[in-house]
């Protein structure tokens, strides 16, 4: 047994400072070179604990974790890149993550979009309010901890900080969590801790370092245990193309050892991959890289935890975020990636969304978003938008207007479905923020549905009434022409008209004012109407009120739909309708048991 450094992933709102936060971790340790520097690793960067230790001071000195991990792993890819890339089977790679807020502009899109992925995955993390410097009066005092510096500010900095900071705490809140400035927690175990912090000036960086140990103290140690002979387990970060190597992987291994010539087994978009590892590289110490060309030294073997370049063949279609396998004879390994792949892309729905995303992090996580709003997923692929996928979404589309369409996570559309998409009706939701993407699906689903009462609405035929003017008869039958006004609602063309007591009367054949042709009246307007199969005198009198003759199944559906959206008097009138109607038929427009 052996224990590894936690691995830490930095999240956060674009421009937020987690480039900066990380180059100051990084460019302040390379700075005390006393103590040993730093570590270079594909896509992280790990800080022995010596280096936090003479960083951190006497802030950590009663943590006994200090003693036993070698140091902290900072994943160099920031955003929410590292966390959905970075992924292993059933949650983040990551055991630890800093959430870096810009304390002057608090939450963000992405911040939030960081925090679902944060529980998504139940990773521990602390809030890195970042850019105190830029809160107007603050007195920088590089590298100083946050509490020496903090001790030294204008009473109205202070104030001013702690109001930001308690914006965040109300916001954690919302979001289900309690939280507090680090100072302050009583309870590690279930408050957030927030660190004001500037990445740009250093202040603060003390007490983020000793956080994240003494967060690794309270829930890692366990975590941490690694075999060192087992065989290894870890994530594809990139692929990507090197000269004079081919096609080769970046990884982070996680677990365990890789060996050269170990056989690997690595996902593809459809299938599992296994090969042989050429060579295992690592990229040189900092200074080294300068003078030389070359980045990467051969190593034999590696131990967990390590980010390190693969040399193999066959690498061309593996999915970035592909879990890595060592392969010993007779072990599962590769059922167990299948399953993997299976659980995250394989979807029973015959009718339901297309679902695109650049890695399987990604795809994971664009899935449980769309689980757990109820959307039914057809497809879910890794991948850019191509032109199958519209043909595909078109063809669901026919079956179910509302689930043909292609919800597109950080991916790019192909010329061909770009022209496929504007050649036909299919709706396509991408970008880079997940719950953006979802959101506007949800809007837009919401709008048909608002279209679609509209249209229903329209189609119903509501109550309504008119007068017959008197001495206003134009002509006596075939049809009837007389002028009417209408007292309440309005009218269309082909309704059936009604008198008091129920009766049949004629249907609208036409509707005329000063000789134009009117589709439709409303109340108060007065016009000439044509009723065909109608007789003055015999059907309806001069003066008489007539009703809009309502189907019964018309006005079930505006009883349970559309009641609230009568005007007074057409609400009045549909009480007289079912008066008249009920006397006729005492269960009219009554639900029935089964309706
Ligand atoms: N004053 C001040 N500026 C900062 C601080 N941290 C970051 N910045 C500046 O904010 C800008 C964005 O910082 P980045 O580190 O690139 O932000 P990021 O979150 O990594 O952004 P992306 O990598 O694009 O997602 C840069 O101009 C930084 O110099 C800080 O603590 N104080």
């Amino acid at each position: 047994m052996k224990i590894r450094s936690p691995i830490v992933s930095v999240l956060g709102h674009v421009d937020h400072g987690k480039t900066t936060l990380l180059d100051f971790i990084r460019g302040s340790t390379i700075a005390s070179k006393e103590a040993g520097g730093i570590t270079q690793h594909i896509g992280a960067t790990e800080i022995p604990i010596d280096t936090v230790e003479n960083i951190c001071g006497t802030f950590i000195e009663k943590l006994t974790i200090k003693d036993i991990i070698p140091g902290l792993f900072f994943i160099d890819t920031p955003g929410h890149e590292a966390f959905t890339s970075l992924r292993k089977r059933g949650g983040a790679l990551a055991d630890l993550a800093i959430l870096v807020v810009d304390i002057n502009e608090g939450f963000k899109p992405q911040t939030y979009e960081a925090l679902n992925i944060l529980k998504m995955y139940k990773t521990p993390f602390i809030v890195a309010a970042n850019k105190m410097d830029k809160i107007f009066g603050w007195e920088i005092h590089e590298f100083d901890s946050f509490s020496k510096s903090f001790s030294t500010q204008a009473q109205s900095v202070q104030q001013e900080l702690d109001k930001r900071i308690y914006e965040i705490v109300g916001i954690l809140h919302k979001e289900g969590f309690q939280s507090e400035r680090f100072d302050r927690v009583s309870d590690f175990s279930s408050q957030i801790t927030i660190i004001p912090i500037s990445a740009k000036t250093g202040e603060g960086i003390i007490e983020l370092l000793a956080m994240l140990l003494g967060l690794a103290q309270e829930y890692l140690t366990e975590q941490l245990k690694i075999e060192e002979n087992s065989p290894a387990k870890g994530t594809v970060l990139e692929i990507k193309e090197e000269t004079g190597l081919g096609v080769t992987i970046d990884t982070i291994i996680y677990d365990g050892i890789v060996k050269k010539n170990d056989e690997i087994a690595l996902m593809e978009t459809e299938d599992v991959l296994t090969t042989k590892i050429r060579s295992i590289l690592r990229p040189l110490p900092l200074e080294e890289m300068r003078d030389s060309k070359k980045k990467f030294k051969k190593v034999d073997e590696v131990v967990a935890a390590a980010g390190i370049k693969i040399v193999a063949p066959k690498l061309e279609n593996i999915v970035s975020g592909s879990p890595l396998r060592v392969t010993r004879d007779g072990d599962h390994v590769k059922e167990d990636i299948l399953k993997e792949l299976e659980d995250i892309t394989i979807h029973t729905n015959d009718n339901g969304v297309m679902a695109k995303a650049d890695t399987l992090g990604s795809l994971e996580a664009l899935v449980n978003l769309l689980q757990d709003m109820d959307i039914p997923i057809r497809i879910a692929e890794i991948g850019d938008v191509s032109r199958r996928d519209v043909i595909n979404a078109s063809i669901v589309k026919q079956e179910d207007p509302n689930h043909g369409v292609i919800i597109a996570f950080n991916v790019k559309v192909h010329p061909k479905a770009e022209e496929e998409l504007n050649n036909s009706d299919i709706k396509l939701f991408s970008g880079n923020v997940i719950y953006k993407i979802t959101e506007d699906y949800d809007a837009w689903i919401k709008e048909r549905e608002e279209e679609q009462k509209k249209k229903w609405m329209d189609a119903i035929i509501k109550p309504a009434k008119i007068r017959v003017i008197p001495k206003l008869v134009f002509r006596q039958s075939k049809p009837a022409i007389v002028g009417i006004e209408v007292i309440s609602g309005s009218i269309k063309q082909n309704y059936s008209l009604m008198d008091l007591n129920g009766n049949f009367v004629g249907t609208i054949e036409g509707m005329q004012d000063k000789g134009d042709n009117l589709p439709s009246i409303s109340k108060g307007q007065k016009i000439a109407m044509a009723i065909k199969d109608a007789i003055v005198g015999k059907d309806f009198e001069e003066g008489d009120e007539l009703y809009v003759d309502i189907p019964e199944k018309h006005y079930k559906i505006l009883e349970r739909e559309f009641k609230n959206k009568l005007t007074e008097d057409e609400f009045q009138t549909l009480n007289e309708i079912i008066e008249i109607k009920r006397k006729i038929d005492p269960n009219w427009g009554t639900f029935g048991l089964f309706e």
